[in-house]
Protein backbone atom coordinates (compact mmCIF):
# COMPACT_ATOMS: atom_id res chain seq x y z
CA UNK A 1 0.00 0.00 0.00
CA UNK A 2 1.58 3.53 -0.98
CA UNK A 3 1.51 6.13 1.80
CA UNK A 4 0.69 9.46 1.38
CA UNK A 5 1.32 12.24 3.86
CA UNK A 6 -1.35 13.48 6.45
CA UNK A 7 -1.19 17.42 4.28
CA UNK A 8 -1.55 15.78 0.71
CA UNK A 9 -4.13 13.73 1.37
CA UNK A 10 -5.91 16.96 3.56
CA UNK A 11 -5.33 18.81 1.14
CA UNK A 12 -6.84 16.35 -1.65
CA UNK A 13 -9.75 16.58 0.53
CA UNK A 14 -10.23 19.92 1.00
CA UNK A 15 -10.22 20.58 -3.18
CA UNK A 16 -13.01 17.89 -3.55
CA UNK A 17 -15.10 19.57 -0.22
CA UNK A 18 -14.76 23.10 -2.19
CA UNK A 19 -17.90 22.09 -4.51
CA UNK A 20 -19.67 20.19 -1.64
CA UNK A 21 -23.23 20.25 -0.31
CA UNK A 22 -22.81 23.06 2.49
CA UNK A 23 -25.11 21.20 4.71
CA UNK A 24 -22.83 18.56 5.00
CA UNK A 25 -18.75 20.09 4.69
CA UNK A 26 -17.55 22.81 6.91
CA UNK A 27 -15.02 23.42 4.11
CA UNK A 28 -17.95 23.80 1.52
CA UNK A 29 -19.50 26.05 4.17
CA UNK A 30 -17.00 28.00 4.30
CA UNK A 31 -15.77 28.69 0.93
CA UNK A 32 -19.53 29.61 0.32
CA UNK A 33 -18.49 32.61 2.78
CA UNK A 34 -15.30 33.74 0.31
CA UNK A 35 -11.89 34.45 0.52
CA UNK A 36 -12.28 37.14 2.53
CA UNK A 37 -14.45 34.70 5.69
CA UNK A 38 -11.14 32.38 5.24
CA UNK A 39 -8.49 34.65 5.33
CA UNK A 40 -9.99 36.09 7.91
CA UNK A 41 -10.49 32.77 10.17
CA UNK A 42 -6.40 32.31 8.81
CA UNK A 43 -5.59 35.43 11.03
CA UNK A 44 -8.03 34.41 13.89
CA UNK A 45 -6.18 30.52 14.24
CA UNK A 46 -2.83 32.75 13.87
CA UNK A 47 -3.54 35.21 16.33
CA UNK A 48 -4.81 31.89 18.46
CA UNK A 49 -1.57 29.87 17.83
CA UNK A 50 0.28 32.66 19.13
CA UNK A 51 -1.53 32.85 22.32
CA UNK A 52 -1.28 29.29 23.19
CA UNK A 53 2.62 29.85 21.94
CA UNK A 54 2.93 32.19 24.46
CA UNK A 55 1.14 30.74 27.02
CA UNK A 56 3.57 27.29 27.13
CA UNK A 57 0.68 25.03 26.47
CA UNK A 58 2.28 22.76 24.12
CA UNK A 59 -1.53 20.81 23.81
CA UNK A 60 -2.95 23.68 22.78
CA UNK A 61 -0.69 25.05 20.75
CA UNK A 62 -0.84 21.50 18.64
CA UNK A 63 -4.27 21.92 18.60
CA UNK A 64 -3.85 25.57 17.13
CA UNK A 65 -1.56 24.89 14.77
CA UNK A 66 -3.32 21.97 13.53
CA UNK A 67 -6.66 24.18 12.76
CA UNK A 68 -3.71 27.12 11.31
CA UNK A 69 -2.48 24.42 8.85
CA UNK A 70 -5.96 23.32 8.27
CA UNK A 71 -7.49 26.64 7.57
CA UNK A 72 -3.99 27.56 5.60
CA UNK A 73 -4.90 24.45 3.30
CA UNK A 74 -8.42 26.07 2.57
CA UNK A 75 -7.19 29.42 1.57
CA UNK A 76 -4.25 27.84 -0.69
CA UNK A 77 -7.35 25.64 -2.47
CA UNK A 78 -9.78 28.37 -2.75
CA UNK A 79 -6.76 30.61 -4.68
CA UNK A 80 -5.94 27.46 -6.32
CA UNK A 81 -2.45 26.76 -4.74
CA UNK A 82 -1.49 23.45 -3.86
CA UNK A 83 1.19 22.41 -1.28
CA UNK A 84 3.64 21.46 -4.06
CA UNK A 85 3.30 25.49 -4.57
CA UNK A 86 4.92 25.98 -1.27
CA UNK A 87 7.06 23.04 -1.47
CA UNK A 88 8.80 24.78 -4.42
CA UNK A 89 9.04 27.84 -3.14
CA UNK A 90 10.75 26.43 -0.58
CA UNK A 91 12.70 24.34 -2.36
CA UNK A 92 13.65 27.33 -4.64
CA UNK A 93 14.61 29.62 -1.73
CA UNK A 94 16.68 26.36 -0.20
CA UNK A 95 18.66 26.66 -3.39
CA UNK A 96 19.28 30.14 -3.35
CA UNK A 97 20.60 30.30 0.28
CA UNK A 98 22.63 27.27 -0.47
CA UNK A 99 24.08 29.29 -3.25
CA UNK A 100 24.54 31.90 -0.92
CA UNK A 101 26.29 29.87 1.33
CA UNK A 102 28.54 28.43 -1.47
CA UNK A 103 29.46 31.86 -2.44
CA UNK A 104 30.72 32.95 0.78
CA UNK A 105 32.59 29.49 1.22
CA UNK A 106 34.46 30.50 -2.12
CA UNK A 107 34.97 34.26 -1.08
N1 LIG B 1 -9.20 18.96 9.67
C1 LIG B 1 -10.30 19.53 9.69
C2 LIG B 1 -10.55 20.63 10.57
N2 LIG B 1 -9.78 21.25 11.48
C3 LIG B 1 -10.54 22.22 12.00
N3 LIG B 1 -11.79 22.21 11.45
C4 LIG B 1 -12.93 23.08 11.75
O1 LIG B 1 -12.48 24.40 11.82
C5 LIG B 1 -13.29 25.11 12.74
C6 LIG B 1 -12.37 25.87 13.65
O2 LIG B 1 -12.93 27.06 13.90
P1 LIG B 1 -13.30 27.50 15.40
O3 LIG B 1 -12.38 26.84 16.37
O4 LIG B 1 -13.34 28.97 15.38
O5 LIG B 1 -14.74 26.83 15.58
P2 LIG B 1 -16.13 27.35 15.04
O6 LIG B 1 -16.71 28.24 16.08
O7 LIG B 1 -16.94 26.10 14.72
O8 LIG B 1 -15.85 28.16 13.69
P3 LIG B 1 -16.79 29.24 12.98
O9 LIG B 1 -18.23 28.91 13.28
O10 LIG B 1 -16.36 30.58 13.50
O11 LIG B 1 -16.45 29.10 11.52
C7 LIG B 1 -14.16 24.10 13.51
O12 LIG B 1 -15.48 24.14 13.05
C8 LIG B 1 -13.51 22.77 13.14
O13 LIG B 1 -14.44 21.71 13.02
C9 LIG B 1 -11.83 21.24 10.54
N4 LIG B 1 -12.83 20.84 9.70
C10 LIG B 1 -12.56 19.79 8.88
N5 LIG B 1 -11.35 19.14 8.86
C11 LIG B 1 -11.12 18.02 7.92
O14 LIG B 1 -11.33 18.53 6.61
C12 LIG B 1 -11.89 17.52 5.78
C13 LIG B 1 -13.16 18.06 5.13
O15 LIG B 1 -14.11 18.36 6.14
P4 LIG B 1 -15.62 18.70 5.71
O16 LIG B 1 -15.56 19.85 4.77
O17 LIG B 1 -16.34 19.04 7.00
O18 LIG B 1 -16.17 17.47 5.04
C14 LIG B 1 -12.18 16.29 6.67
O19 LIG B 1 -11.08 15.41 6.47
C15 LIG B 1 -12.14 16.88 8.07
O20 LIG B 1 -11.69 15.93 9.01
Amino acid sequence: MSETDTLTALEAVIRERLSADPDSSYVARLHAKGRKKIAQKLGEEAVETVIAAMAGDRGELTSEAADLVFHLLVLLAEAGLSLDDVRAELDRREGVSGLDEKASRTA
